[in-house]
């Protein structure tokens, strides 16, 4: 079988679109515009290509876009003070605070400082504990935009086996939750699992989010199965020669093989062109959704979970 590619590029252009029109109406029939605010702590310069790129689709979208660029040693308390005056203002609707962080700031403080309502990256305890129990939360944008591409391609996944390869916080807990709020079969694997070929080779539904280029191989994939790859790895590419700086150019891989899961699966998300795409689409959504509800409006309807 070779598999149907899921184009998250091409996917999340739809979301986008569709926030779009959410945008437009919130200003035309509310005079309200969405606000988004992204924290940025030091000079990471992948994290701020991501931030960069983040902050012009948010105004495209015609929404507000703020960004706080804070020094690499910035204080814990110089950091909270930026995040509850981002807590108090009424124009902003959502907060994303760049992770990682740098080593000496507490992390689960940072999030936790977050307003549960603002918090559209979905990390706080209160989100993680309403995803837990099947309440309304704000949902994480990676795995939500995981749980759109499957939906998308399978309708339903009710009944389905699902293996998430991957148990962090920030995907893949998250992800077996809502696959299991949609009535999958869910298992968790990680770096410990027994025999995981033999654990994936059971999935109709595989999301890598391990975080170690092309770790999957395509003899582990079930013909037929759907396999959603979270993987974004940097990697050198020798063969493509060398940037103007004499150093050597770099292609980016996901978490599997993808010619030899292709050649296997029954539908595939590439890397690049996505989930990466997808989770900033539900980022711009999650914002959306984050306004609705402080303004007791209606929530957009598909862009959750
Ligand atoms: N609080 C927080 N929330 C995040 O959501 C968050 C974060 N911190 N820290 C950094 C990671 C990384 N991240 C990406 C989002 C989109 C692409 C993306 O669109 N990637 C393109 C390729 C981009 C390229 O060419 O480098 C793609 O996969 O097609 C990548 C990475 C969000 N993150």
């Amino acid at each position: 079988m070779t598999a149907q590619i899921i184009d998250g590029k091409e996917f999340s252009a739809r979301v986008r679109a569709q926030v779009g029109e959410h945008v437009t109406r919130l200003k035309n029939d509310h005079g309200i515009t969405p606000g988004l605010a992204v924290v940025l702590v030091g000079e990471d310069p992948a994290s701020q290509v991501y931030v960069r790129s983040k902050g012009k689709m948010t105004v495209e979208v015609g929404m507000k876009s703020v960004e706080r660029r804070m020094d690499a040693d910035t204080s814990e308390a110089d950091l909270l003070a930026v995040i509850e005056e981002l807590n108090n203002d009424p124009e902003i609707h959502g907060i994303l605070c760049q992770l990682p962080l740098p080593d000496h700031l507490n992390e689960d403080l940072i999030i936790n400082s977050i307003s549960p309502a603002k918090d559209v990256d979905g990390f706080h305890i209160s989100n993680v504990g309403l995803l837990g129990t099947g309440q309304k939360s704000m949902v994480p944008c990676t795995p939500l935009g995981c749980l759109m591409m499957l939906r998308d391609h399978h309708g339903s996944i009710s009944g389905m086996d699902a293996v998430v390869i991957g148990r962090s916080n920030i995907v893949g807990k998250p992800m077996a939750q809502l696959l299991l709020n949609d009535s999958a079969t869910v298992t968790i694997a990680h770096s410990r699992t027994k025999d995981l070929a033999e654990v994936v080779r059971r999935a109709d539904i595989v999301v890598a989010a391990v975080g170690r280029p092309e770790m999957v191989p395509g003899d582990w994939i079930k013909e037929g199965a759907t396999v959603i790859d979270v993987g974004i790895n940097r990697l050198d590419a020798p063969e493509k020669g060398l940037k103007e700086d004499g150093t050597v150019k770099t292609k980016l891989v996901g978490d599997v093989h993808f010619e030899s899961c292709a050649a296997r699966a029954g539908a595939i998300t590439p890397v690049p062109g996505g989930v990466g795409p997808m989770t900033i689409a539900c980022l711009l959504a999650n914002t959306v959704t984050a306004c609705c509800r402080a303004n007791g409006l209606a929530e957009p309807e598909g862009l959750t979970a």
